[in-house]
């Protein structure tokens, strides 16, 4: 059994439930604390509930949008979830929002996640959106990477590290947040779709083979699974 799950009729609606959440936790924040951030994950399945965030009618410039994970590419590639993030979200920063991107001008994955974690560490997450690979990674925690001991660690001192994804095609060079850094999250949402990746959650959870089971601990805020078919 998924604990928090909750189930729509079609992926239309789940975006649309899955912005109206991510809204709510941004206006609580600026209410409780002048301003608000929202860490927000790559991927395709996201991008509409990014799209429907960006027409709300929010006080954007109060709000900072950070990542999740990234890949180590150019924030112009297509691969880059900045690049997606910008895109998506492009009203929102046309009206003053801001992005804190996870990848600078190091030359190498290490120093960058170095500058990345010393960004990073100061921030207050009021959400973190998490999504899930086929594979059962989420962020850039993937099964077998030799950082996986590293990324879950919840004494981990470090917000961000350099990552690999062992299996992706390209882009292996990744930058993620640690479990340590989203243990200190307001609120966690999992935003997932297919029967396979349902089922792939149920079996992490029960078998703990996959990285995304380490999201459901104590030390965390439960997270709210949301699914559609
Ligand atoms: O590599 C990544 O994939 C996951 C899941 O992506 P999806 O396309 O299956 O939705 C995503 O959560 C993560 O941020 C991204 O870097």
């Amino acid at each position: 059994m998924i604990p928090n799950f909750e189930t729509f009729a079609s992926r239309p609606a789940l975006m649309k439930a899955g912005a109206a959440r991510l809204a709510a936790a941004l206006e609580d924040a600026i209410r409780r604390h002048g301003s608000a951030c929202a860490a927000l994950s790559g991927g395709s399945t996201p991008e509409p509930a990014y799209r429907d965030l960006a027409t709300m009618p929010l006080d954007w410039p109060k709000i900072t949008f950070a990542l999740v994970d990234e890949r180590f590419v150019s924030p112009t590639d297509t691969a880059s979830n900045q690049a997606l993030i910008q895109r998506t979200l492009g009203p929102a920063f046309d009206a003053g929002a801001r992005l804190l991107p996870m990848v600078f001008t190091a030359a190498t994955v290490a120093a960058s996640a170095d500058q990345a974690d010393a960004t990073y560490a100061p921030l207050r997450i009021d959400i973190a959106l998490m999504g899930m690979g086929e594979d059962g990674h989420t962020a850039s925690w993937f099964p077998g990477s030799r950082e996986l001991g590293s990324a879950l660690d919840l004494d981990n001192s470090r917000t961000v590290i350099a990552a690999h994804a062992p299996q992706a095609a390209g882009a292996a060079d990744r930058l993620t947040l640690t479990r340590a850094a989203l243990s200190r999250a307001g609120a966690l949402m999992l935003v997932i779709t297919g029967d396979d990746k349902r089922a792939k959650l149920e079996s992490a959870l029960t078998q703990h083979d996959a990285p995304v089971s380490a999201l459901f601990n104590d030390r965390l805020p439960a997270p709210v699974v949301m699914w559609a078919p």
